[in-house]
């Protein structure tokens, strides 16, 4: 089901998310509309996994409020809000089967289910997974194993079957780490659509990189130590300036067809 344009899906106040004597978020405020597509970037450690946690429904934060697709963690049940997100990390990448066969990757997420075990698919679900693998490249490996896809194959398999449920949120966890720079820009190319899709759902896509921001993300949020930089238009938060304050870094920031690059200032 999509959201209605311009609804807040992901409604973030006061938050603090707090580990032993660890701020690993403070004070967050964020606000994602259904129809942006919101990038996410700082330095390591900065906190952009746990706020997309957040986001995503897999954490509670220690004080504040989170709201996702309406429902206010802690007084949801998460596993009837989870299928409604779609998200992509590392962490749930390793938790596939380097046996499971790529087509059954992408299907079995109709059913919430990592790896196809007994469930049986009716022809809507293989229909629209097939379709998936055709717009992310992935259709000539749907019968081999995962474990022998390239890094670029297994991103792009992770966000067919992210999209397979056809959620109202899409969280993409560094899509673009580890990819060469054809793979990159590959994925860059396809994000490029998948933003500009009207009916796609919101977006939000955490990287190191300005370089891997898809063009037609409309919304960066900047993190450093748990706290909130910047937030708002790219073309307002993009600034030398504050991506600098971010990165601690003195930075130049260009922007030429879509595409931005960073590099140290001279
Ligand atoms: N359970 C925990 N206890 C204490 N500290 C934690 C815990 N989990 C995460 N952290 C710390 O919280 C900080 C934020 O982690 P997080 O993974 O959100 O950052 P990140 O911006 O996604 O980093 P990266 O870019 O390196 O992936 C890190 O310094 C991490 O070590």
């Amino acid at each position: 089901m999509a959201c209605v344009e311009h609804e807040p899906v992901v409604e973030i106040r006061g938050v603090d998310v707090v580990r032993g004597q660890a701020h690993l978020l403070r004070g967050v405020d964020w606000t994602v509309r259904a129809d942006e597509r919101w990038v996410l970037l700082g330095p390591n450690g900065a906190g952009k996994t746990t706020l997309l946690q957040l986001a995503g429904a897999q954490l509670h934060p220690t004080r504040g409020e989170v709201r996702v697709l309406g429902e206010t963690l802690g007084a949801v049940d998460v596993f009837e809000l989870r299928p409604r997100i779609g998200l992509t990390s590392a962490a749930l990448a390793q938790r596939i089967s380097p046996s499971e066969r790529v087509g059954d990757v992408v299907v079995s997420a109709g059913y919430a289910v990592m790896g196809r075990w007994r469930e049986r698919y009716d022809v809507h679900d293989l229909t629209r997974a097939a379709m998936l693998m055709q717009q992310w490249g992935v259709s000539p490996f749907a019968h081999r194993p995962f474990g022998t896809l390239s890094e670029g194959e297994r991103k792009r398999t992770q966000i067919a079957r992210a999209l397979m449920t056809d959620p109202e949120l899409l969280l993409l966890d560094e899509p673009g780490a580890g990819l060469d720079l054809g793979g990159r820009e590959d994925l860059v190319t396809r994000l490029t659509g998948l933003a500009r899709d009207h009916y796609a759902p919101a977006q939000v896509l955490v990287t190191h990189h300005v370089e891997e921001i898809p063009p037609g993300y409309t919304h960066a949020l900047l993190l450093r130590e748990g706290e909130v930089v910047a937030a708002g238009p790219m073309a307002e938060v993009l600034t030398a300036p504050l991506l600098s304050e971010a990165f601690g870094v003195g930075l130049d920031v260009q922007l030429e067809r879509g595409r931005f690059a960073a590099r140290r200032a001279a």
